[in-house]
């Protein structure tokens, strides 16, 4: 679980300690899984402490990231028994565990999140990205390192859990409930949430399950949901690629003012384009590790140059 209030954990530390400048292993190797034929290249060599700035002391931190690795473990991989019926049986038998693999998805990550920023991270495929927003989240445990949030971040991916076999309707209830709304509050802001996420442009689908939904239109209720409610941190992972292109300028329109509501919103996609008109900072992620953190135009560029799109 993410730990609480960054604002607290800042005093700890003293806000204005030095944050370790960003080292890119020569040793570094690709994430399994990852694609190192779809990372660009290995990107700009990362000039010491240019790309991690201070703290700024001035301004309210929402998320306090602080050399942060996250590994996967997966097990049983290579002997093909990772099931429950083998592992009763090794236990039976007092083998050892099997084979374990490891992914060190998140390698050394630090950086500081502020009240009124939209940030976009951007990467290629596997470099770490969504494992980073899930680690903010307090969904993935940190195996080093620490983060700090203020409030409890919301993660809005595009497999965020709804019930599919309830109405949308039904979800539109659970959802804002989830999040803490009040019945009251969400029976006021239905409406709105049924609109803005064109669901029932066509026919009446927010009576129907869920399950019956493409996977654009379940995107669109999950983030219409998210995006009913004001969150101190709100991390979205790839939700405007999946609507139409009326529905992503909504969402656009709608991450501003949730910025302008006083949040900090992440974003992750692959779509530059929505990086650019949402978010006025991007971290650029490649292979577990911070390769640039700064302003939009910048990082933007330097990913394109490299190749990224
Ligand atoms: N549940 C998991 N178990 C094991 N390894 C995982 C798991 N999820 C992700 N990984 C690995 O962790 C690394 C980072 O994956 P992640 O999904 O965070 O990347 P990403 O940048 O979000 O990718 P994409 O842009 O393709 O969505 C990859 O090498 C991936 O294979």
């Amino acid at each position: 679980m993410a730990e609480s209030s960054a604002e607290r954990a800042a005093a700890d530390s003293g806000t204005a300690r030095q944050q370790p400048p960003l080292a890119v292993p020569a040793s570094a190797v690709p994430a399994a899984g990852s694609d190192p034929a779809a990372v660009p290249d290995a990107g700009p060599e990362p000039a010491a402490g240019s790309d991690q700035a201070a703290p700024d002391v001035s301004r309210v931190p929402t998320v306090v990231v602080d050399d942060l690795h996250v590994i996967y473990r997966i097990y049983g991989t290579g002997t093909g028994h990772g099931n429950a019926t083998a592992a009763l049986r090794r236990m039976l038998l007092r083998q050892g565990s099997p084979n374990v693999t490891t992914v060190h998805a998140v390698r050394g990550v630090t950086f500081t999140a502020y009240r009124g920023e939209a940030i976009g991270i951007i990467g290629s495929n596997g470099s770490g990205k969504s494992t980073l927003l899930k680690a903010i989240a307090g969904l993935l445990p940190a195996d080093r390192g620490r983060v700090y949030t203020d409030g409890q971040p919301s993660l809005l991916g595009v497999n965020a859990a709804l019930m599919n076999d309830l109405t949308g309707g039904t979800n539109v209830l659970l959802g804002g409930l989830a999040m803490g709304m009040s019945q009251e509050e969400i029976h006021s802001r239905y409406q709105d949430i049924v609109d803005f996420s064109g669901i029932n442009e066509k026919d009446d689908f927010i009576s129907l399950p869920m399950r019956t939904y493409s996977s654009g239109m379940a995107a669109r209720l999950r983030f219409s949901i998210a995006a009913a409610k004001n969150h101190d941190v709100l991390m979205i992972d790839e939700a405007l690629a999946t609507g139409d292109r009326a529905f992503q300028k909504r969402s656009e329109e709608r991450i501003r003012e949730l910025r302008k509501e006083a949040g900090t919103v992440f974003l992750v996609s692959h779509n530059n384009t929505s990086i650019r008109d949402t978010c006025d900072r991007v971290l650029w992620i490649e292979r577990g590790e911070l390769l640039m953190d700064g302003p939009t135009d910048e990082v933007v560029q330097a990913y394109e140059d490299h190749g990224g799109r």
